[in-house]
């Protein structure tokens, strides 16, 4: 679907899906007090999180309250404190690759994992076999399956959601299972209050949100406190995993671009040490390398959650009705020839206009792509993603060559880029690629620096 703004009809409720940055922006950005409530979503919403999630939370006091304490949790200045995780868990990534590369893609997972449970919950993750990160897993993908359209009928007729549950079979299970899944997050939370009593809690965002409690009327109650964690985790582990995946794909099927960051990174960070956070800004070309992964292949290829709207509106001659689904097809706008010609190619040199990251004119959004969406639903973790993206695409391109893997004939084998996985959020195929330390020397400065990072590290709980 390419059309700037298509209305598809589903019942008696429209659906309107925008293919065009502009008519995004103009709506979901500057129009966010309209657009930025969810459509109700009976069994995943409603059944099952009693709409405790943020994801799925209509717009209202509860979700401002909600989005109030997530801000606290994860602005600017709280992602600071975070840094020091990603980069002992980059070092830890860096070594991974090194040791066994042809999993790349499982280190990638871990690597998102534990980033996010040690910022939700100040413990980390030594491995996916971890029995808390099964669990959250499990949920994750059991919730995926309450989302799929036609698989209850409960969201054409809502009315169905009051039949006892002795009659209904599946409802019996969606609460059977939102029960499990409350247990399971309130014991993560109460977890970590317990931590605080006996004063060995290190910084998390589930302790930010116990110390809020104090005497103020803004604060979450515990089982909100469950749910804000919960979904912080479900909506930062995969999105991050799923863009890396597809930086190792772009760096393997357009090797010049590799080439050029190498350059950059030679000049700037030299080859005795890795890059960290404060050659951030003296490295634009990587910067654009993160700008165009997170443009090339967005994760949430119809712009996440769908929003809704809470009054009917005018756009441009089209009648908007209150209530309607919009949708924001990133995989449409961030291809939309006239933004990005030959948009497939994997070229960060359109984000540097003028040698510096450009503000990438006529697209209507200052970072130059839309992936982390619109408006007062924008992600909340867009600041901790972008520092992840940073430290560990920096750290890979500065350490490792990565190439098309050969055949047992010695013959390149090219991976697609149009091999995706199915569903709203998306992530490549499996693929094979090369990956090879660039030199002696670094090899030896990654394991330096790996022990380095276990040492920080050591201080969080694991499994
Ligand atoms: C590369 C990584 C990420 C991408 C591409 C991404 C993308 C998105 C998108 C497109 C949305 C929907 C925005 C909208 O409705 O307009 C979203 C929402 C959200 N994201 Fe992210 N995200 C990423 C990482 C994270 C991380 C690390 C966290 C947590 C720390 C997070 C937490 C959330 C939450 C809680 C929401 C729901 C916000 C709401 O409904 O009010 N995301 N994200």
């Amino acid at each position: 679907m390419y059309g700037s703004l298509v209305t598809v009809w589903t019942g008696r409720r429209p659906t309107i899906v925008i293919g065009d940055p502009k008519v995004a922006c103009d709506l979901l950005d500057r129009r966010s007090v309209i657009y930025s409530s969810r459509p109700r979503f009976v069994v995943m919403g409603e059944l099952f999180t009693n709409n405790d999630s943020l994801l799925t939370m209509p717009h209202g006091d509860k979700w401002r309250k909600t989005r109030k304490n997530f801000h606290m949790g994860l602005h600017r200045r709280a992602c600071e404190s975070y840094k020091p995780i990603q980069e002992a868990e980059s070092q830890r990534l860096t070594r991974d690759l090194l040791v066994t590369p042809e999993v790349f893609g499982k280190h990638l997972e871990r690597y998102a994992s534990s980033v996010m449970i040690c910022v939700a919950y100040g413990r980390r993750v030594d491995s996916l076999e971890d029995p808390i990160v099964k669990k959250i897993y499990d949920r994750m993908a059991y919730m995926s399956t309450l989302n799929v359209p036609g698989a209850f009928w409960a969201e054409s007729f809502p009315i169905l959601k009051l039949i006892p549950d002795c009659l209904a079979p599946w409802k019996r299970e969606v609460k059977r299972r939102a029960k499990d899944s409350t247990e399971m997050l309130s014991r993560l939370a109460l977890d970590v209050r317990d931590r605080m009593k006996k004063g060995d809690a290190p910084a998390s965002f589930t302790k930010t949100l116990w110390e809020r409690r104090e005497g103020n009327p803004e604060a979450l109650s515990e089982r909100e406190i469950a749910y804000a964690t919960g979904s912080l985790f479900g909506a930062g582990s995969d999105t991050s995993s799923a863009t890396l995946m597809s930086f190792f794909l772009a760096m393997t099927c357009f090797p010049r671009v590799a080439a050029e960051a190498q350059e950059e990174l030679d000049r700037v960070v030299g080859r005795d040490r890795s890059p960290t956070w404060s050659d951030e800004p003296n490295l634009p070309y990587c910067r654009a390398v993160i700008k165009e992964t997170l443009r090339w292949r967005p994760v949430a290829v119809m712009g996440g959650t769908p929003h809704a709207s809470i009054k009917d509106d005018q756009y441009n001659g089209h009648f908007i009705p209150k209530g309607a689904t919009i949708l924001g097809n990133l995989w449409a706008i961030h291809h939309n020839e006239k933004y990005f010609k030959d948009s497939h190619d994997f070229i960060p040199e359109r984000y540097l206009g003028s040698g510096k990251i450009d503000r990438m004119e006529p697209y209507p959004h200052r970072d130059g792509h839309s992936a982390f969406g619109w408006g007062r639903r924008i992600c909340p973790g867009k600041q901790l993603a972008e520092n992840s993206l940073f430290i560990t695409i920096t750290r890979v391109l500065w350490a490792f060559n990565i190439s098309k893997a050969t055949d047992k004939h010695g013959q390149e084998i090219t991976p697609n880029i149009f091999a995706y996985t199915d569903g709203f959020n998306s992530k490549p195929q499996p693929f094979q690629c090369r990956i090879r330390s660039r030199t002696p020397g670094i090899q030896q400065i990654i394991e330096r620096e790996a022990r380095l990072g276990e040492q920080f590290l050591d201080k969080y709980e694991c499994n």
